[in-house]
């Protein structure tokens, strides 16, 4: 069976992306052999053929990321945004499917701010058409006369990462600054000397110049209408160098004509790449084709961090910038990322050995960890626990969902401590008093994991590979019959660890595997004699 990873890029991307997911650096190499199918100019319809077998879809603002597009991506697990805006990927169908959507925010932020700035300027001092004029031979000074931006006031509209370099762009060009944004507190206005604005009304009722720099959302979709645009001042002029959709075009060409709004720079639009033909065209707007993150520096910026972050992903760990991770804070470090696989591991030897209908599991965690921690061991714990039973593709993003989707609560404990030995108790409870199963494991100095008890039986194990967990009567042979069948049947034992509650009683034994076994092996093993039960823990 091919067990390689198809990673699809429906964007152009930079080279360093593919140079980084052909060549993985040592610490993000990963074990699957990549398959990277690079098609940055693909129409729709090849898109969705190749989206089928996909694992990894890499794209920028050409590829709508909908629900048609999610669910013929049968096998896809990572939707990476090489860019910051995603609003146009259906993220909560990609949560509940189960698909990590990372994004690269940051990293085009001076080039969009920049650009701004270049549609403002050129907009104010019509550079495009004295551009025109002069190249066709014309020489018409006075046609050209513009307006200044010192002393101006420019009104922002978002001030996270591009609106507040906007913001320190514009005032070395003397203009005052103010801004609405309700999400973030007065100290970043303070930081940003930027004038804060409590409604969006006041601002655009002091605004000579609107600039928007919000993300498209459900909230801010048509936020800018021709009401809006009324609010302003006649002869004021409009940026939207975020998303189209954010201003109706409708809007805000009816107020061009009628002369009321001055003028406009637009780099991104409702309908690309095939934008309203009176839009592009009006005398007094200029345009450019969503430009705002192409520059070589992005590209770079953005090409490493996407790479870096879907090898992360496919490696299994915390990403840097997930977009529907749920709460997850902090991100994994050493010590944090093998506790929680060690984590998980011990959540799937749960899931295999109980049977009752689970309704609450406790997991109690002795480790020098922060409490921010926590959330990302539940995840590993949840992920654990259900990807043993169900058919739906569990990851750290749906874990949640799925696991109250079934009703059953997971509280999560943490022992504070510094000791070099780290340990994990898992327990999961039935509605029943006597419906109870636990699983130890220890992590010792940060390296060594070891599955060290189920209910009252200790043992010392590495929890790899395929174990059989097998309960019996403590009599003589035992031992010896479990391996004379096991041999017969071609099993090679790896680890075998017996433990048992007292002498004549109870045992337990976890015997590790080489290789797969037939469940029919597991069925004759049952059968030997003073064997009570046997089962096959598998995927550890
Ligand atoms: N043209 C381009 O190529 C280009 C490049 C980069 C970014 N963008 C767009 O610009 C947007 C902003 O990028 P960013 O990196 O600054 O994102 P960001 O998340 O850092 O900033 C967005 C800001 O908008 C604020 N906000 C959200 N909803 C709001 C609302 N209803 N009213 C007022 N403020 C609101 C948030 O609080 C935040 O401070 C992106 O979402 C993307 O769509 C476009
Ligand atoms: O270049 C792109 O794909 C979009 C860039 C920009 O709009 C973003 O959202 O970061």
């Amino acid at each position: 069976m091919d067990k390689s990873v198809k990673i699809l890029i429906t964007g152009k991307l930079h080279e360093v992306a593919l140079n980084l997911l052909n060549n993985q650096p040592l610490e993000l190499s990963v074990t699957e052999s990549l398959n990277i199918v690079y098609l940055p100019d693909a129409p729709r319809d090849v898109i969705l053929k190749e989206i089928e077998d996909t694992n990894v879809l890499i794209s920028r603002s050409e590829t709508d990321v909908d629900a048609t597009l999610l669910r013929a991506g049968k096998n896809l697990r990572i939707v990476a945004r090489a860019a910051v805006g995603y609003g146009n990927i259906d993220c909560d169908l990609a949560t509940e499917l189960g698909i990590l959507v990372v994004n690269t925010p940051g990293k085009n932020t001076n080039s969009a701010a920049e650009l701004t700035i270049g549609l403002l300027l050129s907009l104010l001092r019509k550079i495009p058409a004295a551009h025109s004029s002069t190249s066709e031979g014309g020489w018409n000074r006075h046609h050209f006369t513009g307006t200044e931006l010192g002393g101006k006031t420019i009104g922002i509209v978002g001030l996270g990462n591009v609106g507040h370099r906007v913001a320190k762009f514009a005032k070395g060009f003397d203009m005052n600054v103010i801004a609405y944004d309700p999400y973030i507190s007065d100290e970043v206005f303070r930081r940003n000397s930027t004038e804060r604005k409590n409604t969006l009304e006041e601002l655009l009722a002091e605004s000579d110049v609107l600039s928007i720099h919000v993300p498209l959302n459900k909230e801010t979709k048509g936020m800018i209408t021709e009401v809006e645009l009324k609010k302003m001042r006649k002869g004021s002029y409009v940026l939207n160098a975020a998303r189209g959709g954010i201003i109706t075009e409708k809007g805000l060409l009816k107020t061009l004509n009628e002369g009321y709004i001055a003028g406009a720079g637009i780099d991104t639009f409702d309908n690309e790449p095939k934008p309203l033909k009176e839009l592009i065209s009006h005398p007094n707007v200029i345009v450019t084709p969503h430009i705002g993150a192409s520059t070589l520096e992005a590209q770079y910026r953005i090409g490493e961090t996407i790479a870096i972050q879907v090898l992360k992903a496919l490696r299994g760990e915390i990403v840097d910038y997930p977009v529907n991770l749920p709460h997850v804070s902090l991100l994994g470090s050493g010590d944090l990322r093998k506790i929680s696989v060690l984590t998980e591991k011990t959540a799937h030897v749960a899931a295999q050995i109980f049977d009752f209908h689970p309704s609450l599991i406790k997991l109690n965690v002795k480790a020098g960890l922060s409490k921010e921690d926590l959330q990302i061991l539940k995840l590993s714990c949840i992920k654990g626990f259900l990807s043993h039973a169900s058919d739906e593709f569990v990851s750290y993003v749906n874990a949640e969902r799925l696991l109250s989707r079934r009703g059953i609560q997971i509280e999560v404990n943490l022992n504070n401590s510094t000791s070099s030995k780290n340990e994990i108790l898992l327990e999961v409870f039935g509605s029943n008093a006597n419906e109870k199963i636990s699983v130890g494991a220890v992590l010792y100095d940060g390296q060594l994991e070891r599955l060290c008890s189920i209910n009252d039986f200790l043992f010392e194990i590495e929890p790899n590979g395929d174990l059989i967990i097998m309960q019996n009567h403590d009599r003589p042979g035992v031992i010896g019959d479990v391996g004379s069948y096991l041999a017969k049947h071609n099993v090679n034992i790896a680890q075998f660890e017996l433990s048992r509650n007292r002498r004549g009683g109870m045992a337990m034994s976890l015997i590790r595997i080489d290789g797969e076994l037939e469940s029919e092996v597991i069925s004759g093993l049952r059968k030997l004699p003073n064997l009570i039960s046997a089962r096959l823990v598998s995927g550890l």
